[in-house]
């Protein structure tokens, strides 16, 4: 018995067009949309598909970065979805019959042919195109046409209007038998035609019955700037959102002549005892930053019991946590924090602090503030046994998953 459909149908993705007309810099398919690649949200729809035993994807050679990266943000079981990608070619047709060429027709002999450029690829249009499967060798998605169409000439004479009930504009996925597809595409290279705009055009011209489903009105294709700027929420800048997270950090005053506050050698008439430079300042402000991560604590990326960060200036910390917002795609907003002491006074050394934890964190000194305050001789700092500070950190992360997560 034979497998059921929905274990042999190969998904074939194009994506090796350069996008001249929507413009921006990079092909349109690695744009992102609302912080995802468009061409990480066409794969993740065919691969949310279990029907769709396989997927290859057609690239530009030069977009091998571009591709990786749209790949990185997918999930191990939809990265195993995928064979190694195809060179696609000058046109369209070219990429498609790269494509089909590495597809096995023994264990896949179904093909969906989708355009990278149309992400927005429901579930139900992927089913339909599945199904359409089982009666027919060819399908194509296809929406009735609201305007009223004309054939004009060069010079823009109206010729000819088609009667507009039996007119669909027709979409991707188209789906086929990849047997009579791959043939049909390699007749049609024989014979020098080169310029079908989609495979049901070229399925027809090779003599295939072709038949037309229902398509997807919101399964459009971008394909102009304009295309970018209506569905993109903020046309390829990252959707951000905020967060907020505290730290606080103590350390014993001991023997020596300063304290470390903010990166800053504050004269005083103790050191303190710690394993790096105690510079509260900086500590309780890292952890505020990895708060605001959700990536644990100081003590989590720099253990105490670790000889290398003995008497180390903390400076790295807070560099560490600032790298890691920026590798997030993130910026840090702001940082506050308050010093607890009766002394030394920090008034004097406020400005200095700001500068070096701006320089430190990459960000303005206007985004840090500094403020201090005894606790009235009250408690450990009352008695001056040693020194506290805490700390605020506001950032924002890109949403860089459609369930509105972030990395
Ligand atoms: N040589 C080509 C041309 C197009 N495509 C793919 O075919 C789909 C539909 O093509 P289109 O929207 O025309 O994309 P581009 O060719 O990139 O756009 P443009 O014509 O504006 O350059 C896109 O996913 C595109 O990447 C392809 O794989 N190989
Ligand atoms: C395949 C297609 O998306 C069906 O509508 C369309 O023909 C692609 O045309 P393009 O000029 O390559 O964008």
């Amino acid at each position: 018995m034979g497998k059921p459909i929905r274990e042999t149908i190969a998904a074939l993705v194009v994506a090796a067009g350069r996008g001249t007309r929507a413009g921006a810099g990079i092909p349109k398919q690695y744009r992102f949309l609302d912080g995802i690649p468009v061409l990480t949200r066409t794969l993740r729809a065919l691969c949310a598909e279990p029907a769709i035993a396989t997927i290859v994807v057609a690239i530009h050679p030069d977009d091998e970065g571009l591709y990786a990266a749209c790949i990185a943000a997918l999930d191990e079981s939809e990265r195993a979805r995928l064979l190694p990608p195809v060179h696609g070619g000058a046109t369209r047709q070219s990429s498609v019959h790269a494509g089909l060429c590495v597809l096995d027709a023994s264990t896949c002999p179904h093909v969906l042919v989708h355009d990278a450029a149309r992400p927005f690829l429901s579930r139900d249009l992927i089913q339909r195109a599945c199904m359409a499967l089982v009666r027919h060798d060819a399908a194509l998605p296809g929406i009735p046409v609201t305007d009223t169409i004309k054939q004009v000439t060069d010079d823009g004479r109206v010729t000819h209007t088609p009667p507009r009930d039996g007119l669909r504009a027709v979409q991707t996925p188209q789906a086929f038998r990849l047997a009579p597809l791959l043939a049909a595409h390699r007749r049609a290279l024989d014979a020098g035609m080169t310029g079908f705009t989609d495979d049901g055009a070229l399925a027809e011209w090779a003599g295939m019955d072709v038949h037309v489903f229902a398509g997807d009105p919101d399964n459009v294709k971008l394909t102009h700037e304009a295309d970018f700027l209506r569905y993109a929420e903020n046309d390829g800048v990252p959707r951000m959102i905020s967060r907020m997270a505290t730290g606080f950090d103590v350390h014993i005053f001991g023997p020596g002549n300063h304290v470390m506050l903010g990166g800053v050698a504050v004269p005083h008439a103790h050191g303190v005892v710690a394993h790096s430079d105690g510079d509260v300042v900086l500590h309780a402000l890292t952890d505020a930053v990895l708060g605001a991560l959700a990536e644990g604590d100081i003590g989590t990326h720099f253990p105490p019991s670790d000889p290398q960060w003995r008497h180390a200036s903390s400076d790295r910390f807070l560099a560490f946590a600032a790298a890691r917002v920026r590798e997030r795609g993130g910026v840090i907003d702001f940082l506050d924090a308050t010093i607890l002491c009766e002394r030394p006074r920090i008034g004097p050394h406020r400005e200095a602090m700001r500068a070096q934890i701006a320089q430190i964190a990459g960000i303005d000194a206007d985004c840090v503030s500094i403020k201090a305050t005894t606790t009235e001789k009250l408690g450990f700092t009352g008695r001056g046994e040693g020194i506290a500070a805490q700390a605020a950190a506001t950032i924002r992360l890109p949403v860089t998953r459609q369930s509105g997560d972030t990395a």
